[in-house]
């Protein structure tokens, strides 16, 4: 199981200065969707260049254009991109063409996805790298998490890793580890900790 460090709410000399603290303890730096809107894709360029043996994951949220969008994120130094579940089928088997080009991963957001089970087998059979099960903010903000629909694709993907990210803290990581995703993802729950560093070493020990 690997961990996925995300970072939104930050700029880019913060976000460096907060991978510094943690680097040790994660596998992959996410370059999240507010920071690729305040910031651009320097900011994975930045954070790659920073930190060359760790991997970067731009959080694109692809929903059209995807090959061209897939392409400008690896030559900014992406490791990993993600699409929407909800895209055409046509665009995430062209983000899975150009990530195959340039030797990257394709990362399937399935926020909002309705029917998650057939959907998340039809994904995997576009040979997407990860299906991701994801309670947004919005969603965070009533109380919602993704621990049910994570048993779900586990249930049904056969070839693509399993992630799950939104609103994962120390306190539920333990019902996230039951279930034994490839992946799991916490922003928050590191980074608006007073001691990020401990949180991400406990963390990776419950992981591992
Ligand atoms: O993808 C995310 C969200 O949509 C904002 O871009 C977050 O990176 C993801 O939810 C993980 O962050 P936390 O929910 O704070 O753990």
């Amino acid at each position: 199981m690997e961990l996925q460090l995300a970072l939104d709410l930050v700029n880019i000399p913060e976000a460096i200065a907060l991978v510094k603290e943690v680097e040790e303890h994660i596998d992959i730096v996410e370059i999240g969707t507010p920071v690729v809107i305040n910031e651009g894709l320097h900011a994975v360029k930045a954070i790659k260049e920073a930190f060359p043996n760790l991997k970067v994951l731009a959080d694109l949220k692809i929903m059209d254009a995807a090959g061209y969008e897939v392409m400008k994120a690896s030559e900014a130094g992406a490791d990993i991109i993600t699409i929407l579940g909800t895209a055409e089928d046509m665009s995430i088997k062209g983000a899975v063409e150009e990530a195959k080009k340039q030797g990257k991963k394709i990362l399937v957001d399935m926020i909002a996805v309705k029917d998650l089970a057939d959907r998340a087998k039809e994904v995997d059979a576009m040979g997407v790298d990860y299906i991701c099960v994801h309670t947004g903010y919005d969603l965070q903000a009533i109380g919602k998490n993704s621990f049910e629909d994570l048993q779900t694709i586990k249930s049904v993907v056969k070839n693509a890793k399993t992630a799950i990210a939104g609103g994962i803290k120390l306190e539920t990581l333990p019902e996230v580890v039951k279930v034994q995703p490839d992946l799991v993802i916490v922003g928050g729950g590191i980074t608006g900790q007073a001691d990020k560093k401990a949180v991400a070493a406990k963390m990776q020990q419950m992981i591992n």
